[in-house]
């Protein structure tokens, strides 16, 4: 074995981090992590003459080496044949880094550029099995691809005998950990259903001039072109940046595609969409970030609750280190924002609590004896006269009702329109106001403003926002490129507000992407609340429809389990004792969330759990689209809180409980079919997300239960793990 010294003459180097090196390093005891950053640190200024790497015996590809780092650990190190980027490839045990190294091969992705480190022994010696068992098989799984598809998604010569033989896609997924990443990728797209063509946009194949200028044995400038995988840092304080949050790979690795749309410049409104998990969310953070860094004008990242603009601004926090550009950025609700500027007009606005509001309704359709009920009112007042900002008797006689189910005659749109008067009356004289109507007096005091407040708009879970909500931001951002960004997913409205941007003059035709790769849940656990979905017309807020396919995951775990029980009482015993079970086996407590249907469950779950020996908090009641504070009460607790709560959360592992046929969907939250056909369908699918959105939310492992009959939603889904006790 060779060394070779690190000192190259003073010049400074550049080390590039790759996610798995990161990821090693995260499970690190703190004491070898900081010898790590020493190592690193100092190999990075170039100057301690003792630090050196040491070549590799027996190699398959020369351009590995490892690197001492105490006496039991040794960093692999991929060295570039000339020039001064290396990149640190893995952390491993002494004997492992070794084995590690002399097993794998580089090579440059024919389509992408970017790097490729492959098992080369694995793939040697599970081709003859595979190729045995492909020669019994009725069909091979690329059957219907051609090669020439294939080499052009950047499959070479090896991964194309290797595919060629493959039968079943879960052969090609234990190969995961041995075939070339960005090859994997393409092929697991394609064995998802994508065509070649949606594999070649997500994969972030280059274009056919680019891919001429790629130099197969030019590892560095791959390197540079492999950004979802590999971070280039330039000194110390840099290196020192990425390792101290090394869970956080969503900061410094992203997936091509959220890179394309965090940085692109658009003409107009833009959008991502996506299904749950598939970072729509770090898009909107990365994209907040880019466009600060522009320096053109101030940014607004914003959602609906408090609990999401919390958890944005620290994730922003950890992302924005220039304090200028951080500054640059306002996170809040849309309502704080309307009520901030409302404010400046009005300093001490009253607002109407939702029970507030239901017994003005309920006073004014008394009063005049009208056949309407408080719901059916004020549903019609935000998502008719509201929305469309109707002002007059006249307008709202003509006015479209899409969506609103149940028809209303020239008589009865003139008696709505009496209580509308008879509740604005009432609010006015009492001097109360409502969010929406606060909305709607701070879009019109900006209207009337010199300048808007925003340059830039970063919107996160748009599909719930309300349409007056939508004016007020319209309002709030001046028209023009880079005005407004949308991250949302039609699948997860949880609320009762359906939009048409482009009649609210948002257009993003033609600005706008889908991502596809979930990075939270395992695909059993995908895949089978996806079924909850399946063949729902769920509308995209653009005047189309929305689709779940391709929606997939690459990590693994176990199905989700369901069971039903006689009684209330037996669920929680049985929800405590698997819960006990996650901690008994590492989860931490605060990894764990619980969530129901509804406050009452929530609330009688608590004390139930406690009782039972777990450790739990509550997400606080408090009305919907308002702060949720959590209750805590020292230590590590196991979440507790309504699917609505759940909205923006993640946990490693999740039960939801009370899944039976009364209570999901919930019987309150339903019109009844025979008052108006389309209100009803739409409140079951809007109840049928909400359990998608709270399945959604669980990493690792997904515990269902019932009492009684289960929910019909539950009944037409397919293979879990049901027990009925
Ligand atoms: N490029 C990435 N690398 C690593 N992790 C990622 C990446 N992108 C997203 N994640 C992680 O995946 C999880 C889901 O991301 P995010 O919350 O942005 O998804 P989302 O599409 O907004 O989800 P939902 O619609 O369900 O709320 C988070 O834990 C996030 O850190």
């Amino acid at each position: 074995m060779g060394f070779e010294q690190w000192t190259r003459g003073g010049d400074v180097a550049r080390l590039g981090i790759d996610k798995e090196f990161l990821l090693g390093f995260a499970a690190l005891e703190k004491q070898v992590q900081n010898r790590v950053l020493d190592v690193f640190a100092k190999f990075e200024a170039a100057t301690h003459a003792g630090l050196h790497l040491e070549k590799i015996g027996n190699v398959r590809d020369d351009r590995f080496r490892t690197i001492r780092i105490d006496r039991f650990w040794r960093g692999v190190v991929l060295a570039p044949d000339s020039g001064d980027t290396y990149t640190l490839l893995r952390v491993l045990p002494h004997d492992d880094a070794y084995a590690w190294a002399q097993r794998r091969r580089v090579s440059v992705n024919a389509a992408t550029g970017r790097n490729e480190i492959r098992d080369v022994v694995a793939i040697d010696a599970t081709l003859p099995e595979l190729t045995r068992r492909a020669e019994q098989a009725p069909s091979r799984l690329f059957a219907d691809v051609a090669d020439k598809d294939l080499r052009r998604l950047g499959i070479d010569e090896q991964t194309l005998a290797f595919a060629r033989v493959l039968t079943d896609v879960r052969q090609l997924e234990m190969a995961r950990g041995f075939l070339p990443p960005n090859q994997w990728d393409a092929l697991f797209g394609l064995a998802a259903g994508m065509t070649p063509e949606e594999v070649w946009a997500e994969i972030g194949a280059a274009s056919e001039a680019d891919r001429a200028s790629f130099d197969a044995d030019d590892v560095v400038a791959a390197v540079e072109r492999s950004a979802d995988r590999v971070v280039l840092v330039d000194g110390p304080e840099e290196l020192l940046e990425v390792f101290r949050h090394p869970f956080a790979l969503w900061r410094v690795y992203l997936h091509p595609t959220q890179r394309r749309i965090a940085q692109a410049r658009f003409r107009g409104p833009a959008r991502v969409t996506g299904g749950p998990g598939t970072g729509k969310t770090v898009v909107a953070l990365h994209r907040a970030r880019d466009l600060a860094s522009q320096g053109v004008g101030r940014v607004l990242l914003t959602t609906f609750t408090s609990t999401m603009c919390d958890s944005l601004a620290a994730d922003l926090d950890l992302l924005v280190h220039d304090p200028l550009e951080r500054e640059r950025i306002t996170v809040a609700t849309v309502n704080k924002i309307a009520y901030d500027v409302f404010r400046a007009w009005q300093p001490q606005p009253t607002i109407l609590t939702d029970a507030e509001e239901r017994a003005v309704w309920r006073t004014a359709t008394r009063g005049l004896g009208l056949p309407f009920s408080e719901s059916f009112l004020s549903e019609e007042w935000r998502q008719v006269i509201l929305a469309q900002e109707i002002l007059t008797e006249a307008g709202y006689q003509k006015a479209r009702r899409a969506g609103r189910g149940r028809p209303l005659g020239p008589r009865q749109r003139a008696q709505v329109w009496a209580a509308w008067r008879q509740f604005d009356r009432e609010l006015r004289a009492s001097g109360r106001w409502t969010h929406e109507m606060i909305c709607v007096e701070a879009a019109r005091l900006l209207e009337r403003a010199p300048h808007r407040p925003y340059r830039h708009v970063v919107i996160d879970e748009a599909q719930d926002l309300s349409p007056v909500q939508w004016r007020f931001l319209r309002t709030a951002v001046k028209p023009g490129a880079d005005d407004f960004f949308l991250a949302g997913d039609a699948h997860q409205r949880i609320y009762h507000n359906r939009v048409s941007l482009r009649e609210l003059g948002i257009q993003v035709v033609g600005r706008s992407a889908r991502l596809t790769v979930n990075y939270r849940t395992t695909a059993e656990i995908l895949a089978w609340s996806l079924g909850m979905l399946r063949g729902e017309p769920i509308d995209d807020l653009d005047g189309g429809l929305d689709s779940v396919a391709g929606y997939r995951s690459e990590l693994h775990g176990p199905v989700p389990r369901l069971q039903g029980f006689a009684t209330w009482n037996d669920e929680i015993r049985e929800a405590a004792e698997q819960v006990r079970a996650w901690i008994r086996a590492g989860v931490a407590p605060d990894e764990i969330g619980v969530a129901v249907r509804s406050n009452k469950f929530a609330e009688s779950l608590l004390p139930a759990l406690h009782r039972l020996g777990v450790p739990a908090r509550l997400l606080a009641r408090l009305p919907e689209q308002q702060p949720a504070p959590i209750e805590r009460a020292g230590g590590p607790a196991v979440a507790v809180g309504t699917m609505h709560r759940m909205k923006g959360l993640e946990f490693r592992c999740l039960t939801v409980l009370g899944v039976g046929e009364r209570q999901v969907p919930a019987p309150g939250a339903v019109t009844p079919a025979g008052e108006d056909e389309i209100a009803h369908a739409q409140d079951v699918q809007r109840e049928r997300c909400l359990l998608f959105v709270a399945c959604t939310r669980a990493r690792e492992e997904l515990y269902i239960s019932w009492h009684g009959a289960q929910s019909p939603f539950l009944a037409q889904l397919g293979p879990a793990a049901v027990r009925s006790t």
